[in-house]
């Protein structure tokens, strides 16, 4: 599998979707068995609001966020079997995932600024990725990589979402979480610049019924035939 992998042509997957529809497992996974590289973009939105929140900036000032836009040094590793990300050289694979830059991210990503600066990032790490990528997010098949040879939209019912994500989180309460997540999408989906939507040439595949194993298997089909295609 890894083999046939390298000989085949670079193929570049954008996967979006809101909160909790398995966006992360199944890119992971995806591009670990078909020998690609993985990109978790919320984790690089997620990094640059942990620095702001760290050096004190007002998350609900676009033009300090701005302003400091351009600081901080954030540098994601691309490996699906260990990905990680550095913001000046400190590991925040831990820090990025608590309750507070949770609630901050979505405003600190709808800064234009902010989009600009990881956007690029973003193109630069696909550009990079020899044997190709699984790229993830919330507007990578609209934005940021619009020429992707697959996109994929996923999504799965709020109920199905919370659950999955209380799941993870010890002791979380169900509705809450389901609340939180609805408001962050609806943050998420209402930005101006680059919001949360799927492509117009994107597959929709609705998770909420499926195994992870499933949705695992119908974007590998999907790229196979997308690469035997190229
Ligand atoms: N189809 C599925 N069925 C059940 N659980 C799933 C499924 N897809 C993902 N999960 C679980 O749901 C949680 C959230 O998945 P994740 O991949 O982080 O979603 P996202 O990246 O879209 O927020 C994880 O614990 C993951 O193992
Ligand atoms: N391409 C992207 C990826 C994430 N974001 C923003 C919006 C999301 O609420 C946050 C966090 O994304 P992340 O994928 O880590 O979120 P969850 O895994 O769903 O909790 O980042 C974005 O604006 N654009």
């Amino acid at each position: 599998m890894e083999k046939a992998a390298r000989t085949a042509p670079a193929v570049i997957v954008a996967i979006d979707g809101p909160s909790g529809t398995g966006k992360s497992s199944t890119s992971k996974a995806v591009a670990a068995q078909l020998g690609l590289s993985y990109l978790d973009t919320g984790a690089q939105y997620r990094a640059i609001t942990w620095w702001m929140v760290s050096n004190g900036i007002d998350v609900a000032d676009p033009s300090a966020i701005a302003a400091a836009a351009e600081k901080p040094e954030i540098i994601s590793g691309t490996d699906p079997s260990a990905p990680t990300i550095t913001v000046d050289g400190t590991d925040v694979a831990g820090p990025i995932r608590t309750q507070e830059v949770t609630s901050k991210v979505s405003a600190v990503s709808a800064v234009p600024e902010v989009r600009a600066r990881i956007t690029e990032l973003q193109r630069s790490l696909a550009a990079s990725a020899a044997y190709g990528i699984v790229v993830e997010g919330r507007d990578i098949g609209t934005t940021v990589l619009p020429d992707a040879d697959l996109k994929i939209f996923l999504t799965a019912s709020p109920e199905a979402r919370a659950a999955r994500r209380s799941g993870e989180l010890k002791g979380a309460d169900v509705n809450a979480t389901r609340e939180a997540l609805i408001k962050r999408d609806a943050a998420d989906s209402s930005r101006k610049t680059s919001p949360l939507a799927k492509a117009d040439d994107a597959v929709e595949v609705d998770t909420s019924d499926l195994t992870l194993q499933q949705v695992i298997e119908c974007v590998v089909t999907l790229v196979e035939e997308k690469r035997a295609a190229k």
